[in-house]
């Protein structure tokens, strides 16, 4: 049984890394860790990192870093993954150290093909994470997939990477959010029915209104593409923003979400598949929403569409 602690960080690959360490601090408001290469730590916490860019020919998503609940946990998920058949890889003493974590294994989503890490221990800095531009992000928040493989990927993320359903949509189900238990947020994955394999869009939680209304006076400011918003949720209940990366990539801001308990959670909702339901104040997505992002192999390989 993996019990979660949270979702802790996400790699991106980036097509120029100085131009996205500018804009994931000045615009996104990280702060700046450390670079190393090419390959850049960005926080939004204690912890030594919550953001991973690295330079790459094409952009999208790389990795997914969990943090387990306990240390104490870590030889139980390792062993119940590989009896699942996901050959996980325990990283060895050079690769946490220059993760700034403690033991950490790594497998493959058997459909996707983006790496999934879990890990212990990450290093928590000295000072607390300062925004760079005002604007107080809390955590990473969710990441979401479209994907032409939905029942499997479904089956996947709940079975047996043991996720808790929140909310789907549908008739057919066509949307699921997801919640990495008993971390209490609604969800920390979604996913949705797509003709592609793809990141839709991974979102940073705000601490305050106050952060979503002043970043859309940032973004214009800054000729920063606004996607959607500001809108409310259905689902999660939280008010959002919607904007591009300088690759494309898009990313939410997002405040307010509703939490679960862990005993006695509410029970899963069917919702209806409406604008309404995705944006409770009426926006409709630009065109571009959602639509840049590759699922990259580890390795190198574009999983295929
Ligand atoms: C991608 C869609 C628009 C979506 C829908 C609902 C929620 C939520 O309830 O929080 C999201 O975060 C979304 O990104
Ligand atoms: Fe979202």
């Amino acid at each position: 049984m993996i019990r979660y602690k949270k979702l802790g960080y996400a790699v991106l690959c980036v097509t120029d890394l100085d131009k996205s360490i500018d804009f994931y601090t000045n615009i996104v408001g990280m702060q700046f860790v450390e670079r190393v290469g090419e390959t850049a730590y960005l926080r939004t916490s204690h912890d030594h990192h919550n953001l991973i860019l690295e330079q790459a020919p094409e952009a999208g998503l790389k990795r997914v870093g969990f943090e387990l609940e306990k240390a104490s946990q870590f030889q139980d998920v390792f062993n119940y993954l590989e009896e699942k058949g996901l050959n996980p890889r325990e990283l060895s003493a050079k690769e946490t150290q220059e993760l700034a974590q403690g033991r950490t294994l790594r497998f493959k989503d058997p459909l996707l093909g983006v790496t999934y890490e879990m890990y212990v221990e990450m290093m928590q800095m000295g000072t607390a994470y300062k925004p760079t531009n005002g604007l107080e992000i809390e955590c990473l928040l969710h990441v979401v997939y479209e994907t032409n493989q939905f029942d499997e990927v479904y089956d996947f993320l709940v079975n047996t990477m043991n996720m808790a359903v929140s909310d789907i949509q549908g008739r057919e189900m066509a949307w699921a959010w997801l919640r990495v238990w008993p971390n209490p947020y609604h969800h920390s994955f979604a996913i949705t029915k797509g003709p592609e394999n793809k990141l839709n869009h991974i979102a940073y939680k705000v601490k305050s209104i106050d952060d979503i209304g002043k970043q859309v006076n940032v973004l214009k400011n800054h000729d920063v593409k606004i996607h959607l918003g500001p809108g409310r949720h259905h689902p999660s209940g939280s008010v959002f923003l919607y904007f591009a990366d300088p690759d494309g990539l898009t990313l939410e801001y997002s405040q307010g979400m509703e939490e679960f308990p862990e005993e006695n959670p509410r029970e899963p909702r069917r919702l209806e598949p409406s604008l309404l339901t995705l944006d409770e104040w009426g926006g409709q997505p630009g065109k571009d929403f959602g639509k840049y992002g590759k699922l990259i192999v580890e390795d190198g390989e574009v999983v295929p569409q």
